[in-house]
């Protein structure tokens, strides 16, 4: 891997709780990526995927059980005081003491970083700037995300990790979040994200992967990760046209008159029903035809669908449920 340019390598990485053999449980099981510079990567999945877990190891927070990882080059276990300054962290709960103020909590924390922002400055870039006087007990969820950010951000971190960073916010809320990541992301900061949020994912990632059960799926940009599902086309057909009229080829599924066609080759397919309607003077109603959206394409690999690579096959089939709860 080039440490130059890779701000995390990860290779082989293994997390286990409790003992290492008998009773002990894997969380992590052999995942490998890595993160360059200045560049954003969502780790998504479902609950008790391994985000936290993974993360938590990037962070230095905990020794691998296996594997490697390295941040800014360096070990963040073994030589964490090296990596802590560089790093910010949000984690999923700030746990700040609940009777100091906003500008209070912030100062404290700025007394233990390094090269601490100025605290009406970071507070501000949050939007928390008015809310500066008000106990942290006084604040609603969302301004305690946001007070999380803040103060992950205080130290002006080269490494930012994100945990679930809008979980509580109103959709404004998210969109300013959003909008401030993406300047840190423009201004050079490199940031690992974990998120339940697709459309958070899909608006900030450059790249992205997918975990279930302690090991990577799926990796890629969002638009790779989308690829790998089928499109979709859905038509009614008119009363009297049967669907085995449609060419055998587009192996389309039928419920009653209402069609629909999975496909890896979208504009083939398409292009093919449009010039048979065409041919037979048959009309489709309601035609919708879409790409897999990266929820549709979450689902299905999150919940267990080792999924056909499209673009090779015309894989076809019947509408198919997401298997909700499945691990
Ligand atoms: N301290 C622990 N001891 C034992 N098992 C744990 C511990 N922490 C987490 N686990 C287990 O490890 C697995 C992964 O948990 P983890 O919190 O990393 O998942 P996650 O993908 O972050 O989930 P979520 O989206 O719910 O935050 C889960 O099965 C969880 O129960």
């Amino acid at each position: 891997m080039d440490t130059g340019r890779h701000v995390i390598e990860v290779s082989g990485l293994r997390r286990r709780y409790g003992p290492a053999k008998g009773d002990g449980f894997e969380a992590v099981r052999g995942i490998s990526f890595s993160v360059a510079r200045g560049e954003l990567f969502a780790l998504l999945g479902t609950n008790g995927a391994g985000k936290t877990s993974t993360v938590e190891l990037l962070e230095g927070l905990a020794e691998p059980s296996g594997g490697r990882v390295r941040v800014l080059g360096h070990d963040p276990y073994r030589e964490r005081a090296r990596v802590r300054s560089r790093i910010g962290v949000m984690l999923q709960e700030g746990g700040f003491p609940s009777d100091l103020t906003v500008a209070e909590t912030a100062r404290m924390w700025a007394g233990c970083t390094t090269g601490a922002r100025p605290v009406a400055e970071v507070l501000e870039t949050v939007g928390l700037g008015p809310r500066a006087n008000v106990r942290v007990k006084q604040l609603s969820g969302g301004e305690r995300r946001r007070l999380d950010l803040a103060m992950a951000l205080i130290g002006r971190p080269e490494v930012l990790f994100l945990d679930e960073p809008t979980t509580g916010l109103d959709a404004e809320g998210r969109r300013d979040t959003w909008r401030l990541v993406r300047e840190l992301r423009a201004a050079g900061t490199t940031v690992v994200l974990t998120t339940h949020y697709l459309e958070e994912a899909e608006e900030l990632a450059d790249r992205l992967a997918i975990m279930r059960a302690g090991r990577i799926v799926v990796s890629g940009t969002p638009a790779e990760v989308t690829a790998t599902r089928p499109s979709r086309i859905r038509f009614t057909l008119p009363e009297g046209v049967p669907p085995a009229r449609l060419p055998l080829s587009l192996k389309a599924a039928a419920d009653g008159r209402r069609v629909e066609i999975r496909t890896g080759r979208l504009q083939e397919a398409l292009t093919e029903l449009l010039l048979w309607a065409r041919r037979e003077d048959v009309g489709l109603e309601g035609l919708d035809a879409r790409s897999a959206s990266l929820e549709e394409a979450f689902l299905e690999i999150a919940h267990g669908d080792p999924g056909e690579p499209a673009g090779t096959t015309d894989t076809i089939h019947t509408a198919r449920p997401a298997k909700a709860g499945a691990r």
